[in-house]
């Protein structure tokens, strides 16, 4: 039988440092994981996923984790990193699996990694610029690289994300009989846009919710995965593992005051995001480009609002439209993230759940 002092000794302790951005965590591996084979980052996402899922079931699920858990896994070395352009590579899990971007996640990392003085877990950390009490990194996601920027002494981080785009306007779905008990409406009319990850983007007013709001985004997914897939609306120019509907965001214009709008993220396969979700906004930037109220490059910020920052002031997310690409709109996003914590995680071969588990019950 294990005590827990060697379990602590042993070389599988996983080390973390934990976060939040609007309420959202972020468990941050810091030590601990194993080394990812493959020579660029969704190579090594591919190769996370098939040999070292186990890992991420174990930190993201109960019970070291929870329902609405999130994390991010330090890649020392991508393509990006060697080639110069990124400082270190990132890869996203949750509860499900592993997403291709995440606003809140970079918005902690972004403090973390200014912060850090290990090189060992951040190689590069050392040829960082500061100027004018800001330090700038560059992290590699499985979408592009982020530049992030962080100011001295601050919990305020912002970033430019990889190209946001819209992949379909005024979507038209109709709403079969059976899935009438949680939305009012015949037809519904969804937009699908690009930040990062590809969202179904609903506003509460045209859902016509009647009072399970989760239910109703569950719909909404299942409708828009099926007519995506008929008529190849989620597509991405260049990468296939990209190509996956992330979630729904049912968004409301009526509250989040005056410049500013509340959305509820459904993602991957029901999470909650507590923060605004900041791929969210980069996809809902270009959405509000495409439909000509906000401009590019006008300095115009939006507020973003989730359900946890309405109730606190200062917690919501801003985003701006900075620049019109060719793959698409340069999204500037800000956001607080703050410190809760560091963690060890230790298992015991002999637990049957060292693992992980799903609460369900039985039908
Ligand atoms: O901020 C974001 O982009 C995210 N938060 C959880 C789900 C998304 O990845």
């Amino acid at each position: 039988m294990d005590t827990f002092n060697s379990l602590l000794s042993r070389q599988n302790v996983i080390m973390t440092v934990e976060m939040h951005t609007s309420g959202e965590p972020t468990r941050i591996v810091i030590s601990g994981y194993p080394p990812l084979l493959g020579t660029t980052l969704l190579e090594k996402r591919r190769y996370a996923k098939e040999h070292h899922d186990n890992i991420r079931r174990r930190l993201m699920l109960e019970p070291r984790g929870h329902a609405g858990m999130y994390g991010a896994i330090l890649v020392q070395e991508t393509e990006l990193t060697r080639s110069g352009e990124a400082d270190i590579g990132v890869l996203f899990c949750h509860n499900e699996g592993y997403s291709t971007m995440c606003g809140h996640a970079t918005i902690a990392l972004g403090r973390f990694l200014v912060d850090t003085r290990d090189l060992e877990m951040f190689p590069r950390r050392d040829t960082l610029r500061t100027v004018n009490g800001t330090t700038e990194l560059r992290i590699h996601a499985p979408c592009g690289v982020i530049r992030v920027s962080v100011p001295f002494n601050s919990n305020e981080v912002t970033f430019l994300g990889a190209p946001s785009f819209v992949s379909k306007r005024g979507l038209l779905v109709d709403i079969p009989l059976n899935e009438r008990g949680c939305i009012s409406r015949e037809q519904v009319t969804v937009d699908v846009a690009y930040g990062g990850a590809f969202y179904a983007l609903v506003s509460v007013q045209q859902l016509g919710v009647k009072d399970n709001i989760a239910e109703a985004a569950a719909a909404i997914e299942r409708l828009v995965n099926l007519k995506a897939t008929q008529e190849e609306i989620i597509k991405h120019p260049t990468e296939r593992d990209l190509e996956f509907l992330y979630g729904v965001i049912v968004t409301d214009k009526t509250q989040g005051g005056p410049r500013g709008e509340l959305g509820l993220c459904f993602f991957a396969g029901g999470q909650v995001d507590r923060s605004p979700t900041g791929s969210g906004v980069m996809a809902r930037v270009a959405l509000a480009v495409e439909e000509g109220w906000l401009g590019i490059g006008t300095d115009e910020w939006w507020r973003y609002e989730s359900v946890v920052s309405l109730q606190k002031d200062t917690l919501g997310f801003q985003g701006s439209a900075m620049e019109l690409r060719e793959e698409g709109i340069v999204v500037k996003v800000k956001g607080k993230a703050n410190y809760t914590g560091a963690s060890a995680f230790v298992c015991e071969e002999q637990d049957p759940l060292k693992d992980g588990f799903v609460l369900s019950f039985p039908e």
